[in-house]
C-alpha cells in the first residue's frame, strides 16, 4: 500500500464553518495525509467547497449578490481559512467546476443506461408570484408536527421533523412571502437505491475494520422501516449541475438541476481532475486514482466525515459509483466522528453559536486549535469544547511539556556548551531504558496511527514528549555538570537528539512547531525506523539555535476574554 486516497467531507459554501466542521472532517483527514506522507507514501489529499442547493441561493441572497459571485467569493474565503490551518490538501476544489458537471452528468447518463434511474412525476408547490417551485428552504409554513410557524420545506427547526414542502400548513414564499401558491405536477429523477440494497449490505458486511458509528449507520439505513429507499437526485433550481444524460439532453429535465447531495461526493473525483487540468497535465494523472482499470487498483481510499454524512458516503455515493458498472475507485475505509459540542450546547452556523474558523485564528496560531481538536476529536461519543478544557490542555501540553523541554535543552545547552551538539561521555542505563520505553512508545503511536486512532495517537505522541522531560528530570544535567560534564554532554546530546525526534514525530499533529524544531536543529525529517539510531542522527558539533518561545501559556484573563466574546452568536 504506497498509495492513499484521502477525502475529507466537503465543508458547504454558506458560511466560515466552525470548530465541530474542522475537527469533524478536514482536521483528522490532514493529520492522515501528513502522517502518510511522513511515511514515505504517495498521498493524493482532496477536498472542496461545497456549493450547490437551497442553503447556498439563500445565502447569497441574503449576502444581495449572485449566486456564483458568492460561491467563488466564500471559496476564495474558506480557502484563505484552510491554509490558515495548514490543511494541505493537494486540491481544494470547488462542485461547481466544469469538471465536476461533466462527471455528475456522465454518472447520471450510466445510471439511467443501467436502469437505475427512475422517472417519478411529483406533486410540488408552484408560487406564481415568483414564477418558480419552491423546493427546501424556499417554502415556509407551520409544522404539522409541532405547530412552529417558521417551519421550512425540508425540515422544522424547532422539532427538527423531516418535512416535504406539501406538508406544511398556511405555506408561503421564502422568497417573497407570498402565498398564492398552488400544487402542480412536475418529473424528477429518483436513484433507486432499493434495487442495489442487498449488494450495497453484502459490501458493508464485508466491513467489519469500519468504525462502528459507521456501518451501524448504514445498517440502519439499510433495514430500518422499509428498508433503503430510492432518493430523488434532481431539484428545480437554477444554480447546480444541469440534468443531462452524460452529454445529452435530458427530455422532460429541462430547467433542472442535480440535487446537491448527489453531485457533491462525485466532486472527490471531479477535484482531483481539477488538479490535473491546473497542472496542465491528461486525464491519466487523476484517472491512476480513481479508475482501477487505469492504475487505481493499488489505492486505498479513505473518506473523513461527521456522522451525518455517513448515509450518503457508506451508501448513496457508492450506489452511484456501483450503479454506473465502470471501474472507478470505492471507498475502503471511512472514519467517521461524532458531534463536537460548545460549551454546554451545539456548534451551530445558521445560529452563529461556538467559534468559527476565522475566529479562532485571529486570537491563537493553528498548533494550539490542531493539538487541542485532535486530542479530543469526537471518536467513541461527542465531546465537547470548553475554554478551561482548552487552556489546561495547551497550557499543559503544549507548553509545560513540549516547550519547556525544548527550551530547557537548547537554553542550557547554549550557556553550559555551546550552540552545538556536546561531544564526550557515553550513555549508560538511563538513556538504554529511556530509547526501549521510546521505541514500544513510537511503534504503539505508529499503530495508532495507522488505524486512525486519532485521541489514541495524540495520547501517545505526549506520552513521548512526557517520557523527555522525565528523563531530564531524572538525570538533572544542570547537576550532573556540577560533577561531571562528560556525563552531562552525553545527556544534553540526547536530549537535543529527542527535540529532532519530537519535530519528526508531531508534524501531523503541530506543523507550524515540528517545523521550527526542524529549522533550529537544522536536520532532516526521516522517520524513525531504529529508535536508537535516530537519537543518534545529530552528532557533536553539530549546530543548532534555540528556538523562540515555541507556545505561550493561555493566562486566566485571556481564556475569561474570550469565554466572553464568544458567548454569544455571530451573524
Ligand atoms: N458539531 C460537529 N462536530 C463534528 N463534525 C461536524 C459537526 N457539525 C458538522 N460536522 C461535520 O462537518 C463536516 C462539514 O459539514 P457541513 O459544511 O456540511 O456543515 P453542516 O453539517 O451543515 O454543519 P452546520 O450546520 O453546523 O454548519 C461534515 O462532515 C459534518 O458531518
Ligand atoms: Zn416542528
Amino acid at each position: 500500500m504506497n498509495r492513499v486516497l484521502i477525502t475529507s467531507a466537503i465543508p458547504y459554501i454558506n458560511g466560515i464553518k466552525h470548530l465541530g466542521n474542522l475537527v469533524g472532517s478536514q482536521l483528522p483527514a490532514d493529520l492522515y495525509a501528513r502522517y502518510n506522507r511522513c511515511r514515505g507514501r504517495e498521498v493524493m489529499f482532496i477536498c472542496a467547497t461545497d456549493e450547490h442547493g437551497t442553503p447556498a441561493e439563500l445565502a447569497a441572497a441574503k449576502a444581495g449578490k449572485p449566486v456564483a459571485e458568492f460561491c467563488a467569493e466564500m471559496h476564495e474565503v474558506q480557502a484563505e481559512i484552510a491554509r490558515g490551518f495548514r490543511l494541505s490538501f493537494d486540491n481544494f476544489g470547488r462542485s461547481s467546476s466544469p469538471q465536476n458537471h461533466k462527471l455528475t452528468q456522465h454518472f447520471a447518463g450510466k445510471l439511467a443506461d443501467n436502469g437505475f434511474i427512475e422517472e417519478v412525476s411529483e406533486k410540488q408547490v408552484y408560487s406564481n408570484a415568483d414564477g418558480r417551485f419552491l423546493p427546501d428552504r424556499y417554502i415556509e409554513g407551520e409544522c404539522p408536527n409541532c405547530g412552529y410557524d417558521g417551519a421550512r420545506g425540508d425540515q422544522c427547526e424547532n422539532c427538527t421533523k423531516q418535512l416535504d414542502p406539501t406538508d406544511l400548513i398556511n405555506p408561503r414564499s421564502a422568497i417573497s412571502g407570498s402565498t398564492d401558491l398552488e400544487v402542480r405536477e412536475t418529473k424528477h429523477l429518483y436513484l433507486k437505491q432499493s434495487a442495489m440494497k442487498d449488494k450495497l449490505d453484502a459490501w458493508i458486511d464485508q466491513k467489519s475494520d469500519w468504525p462502528v458509528l459507521t456501518t451501524s449507520i448504514a445498517k440502519k439505513w439499510l433495514h430500518d422501516g422499509d428498508g433503503l429507499q430510492d432518493r430523488g437526485i434532481t431539484r428545480d433550481l437554477d444554480w447546480g449541475v444541469p440534468v443531462k444524460k452524460g452529454g445529452e439532453d435530458w427530455p422532460g429535465m429541462e430547467g433542472k438541476v442535480f440535487y446537491v447531495w448527489f453531485d457533491a461526493p462525485i466532486e472527490y473525483i471531479a477535484a482531483t481532475a481539477e488538479l490535473a487540468d491546473e497542472k496542465g497535465e491528461g486525464p491519466e494523472f487523476w484517472e491512476r486514482w480513481w479508475r482501477t482499470d487505469k492504475g487505481a487498483d493499488d489505492v486505498r481510499y479513505v473518506q473523513f466525515m461527521g456522522k451525518d454524512n455517513v448515509p450518503f458516503h457508506t451508501l448513496s455515493f457508492p450506489a452511484t459509483i456501483m450503479g454506473s458498472q465502470e471501474p472507478w475507485k470505492l471507498v475502503d475505509y471511512i472514519k467517521s466522528f461524532n458531534y463536537l459540542n460548545y460549551d454546554g450546547g451545539q456548534f451551530s452556523t445558521s445560529k452563529g453559536r461556538g467559534v468559527f474558523m476565522d475566529q479562532a485564528l485571529s486570537i491563537l496560531p493553528a498548533d494550539y486549535w490542531r493539538w487541542w481538536l485532535l486530542s479530543h476529536a469526537p471518536e467513541n461519543s461527542d465531546s465537547e469544547f470548553t475554554w478551561e478544557n482548552f487552556q489546561t490542555s495547551v497550557n499543559k501540553d503544549l507548553a509545560d511539556v513540549l516547550g519547556n523541554f525544548v527550551s530547557r535543552v537548547t537554553k542550557f545547552c547554549r550557556s553550559k556548551f555551546s550552540e552545538a551538539v556536546p561531544e564526550g561521555g557515553s550513555y549508560g542505563d538511563a538513556e538504554t531504558a529511556l530509547i526501549a520505553d521510546l521505541t514500544t512508545k513510537v511503534r504503539a503511536y505508529e499503530g495508532h496511527m495507522e488505524a486512525m486512532d486519532v485521541r489514541k495517537a495524540a495520547q501517545e505522541l505526549r506520552g513521548i514528549w512526557v517520557a523527555g522531560n522525565e528523563y531530564l528530570q531524572s538525570t538533572a544535567p544542570w547537576a550532573t555538570f556540577k560533577t561531571d560534564p562528560d556525563q552531562a554532554a552525553a545527556q544534553i546530546r540526547l536530549a537535543l537528539n529527542l527535540i529532532r525526534l519530537y519535530a519528526v514525530l508531531s508534524a501531523p499533529f503541530i506543523p507550524d512547531a515540528s517545523e521550527t524544531l526542524r529549522a533550529a536543529m537544522d536536520t532532516d525529517m526521516d522517520w524513525p525506523g531504529d529508535v536508537a539510531e535516530a537519537l543518534d542522527t545529530l552528532k557533536p558539533g553539530h549546530a543548532f539555535t534555540v528556538p523562540e518561545n515555541l507556545f505561550a501559556k493561555i493566562a486566566d484573563e485571556q481564556r475569561e476574554e474570550w469565554q466572553e466574546r464568544f458567548a454569544g452568536t455571530r451573524d
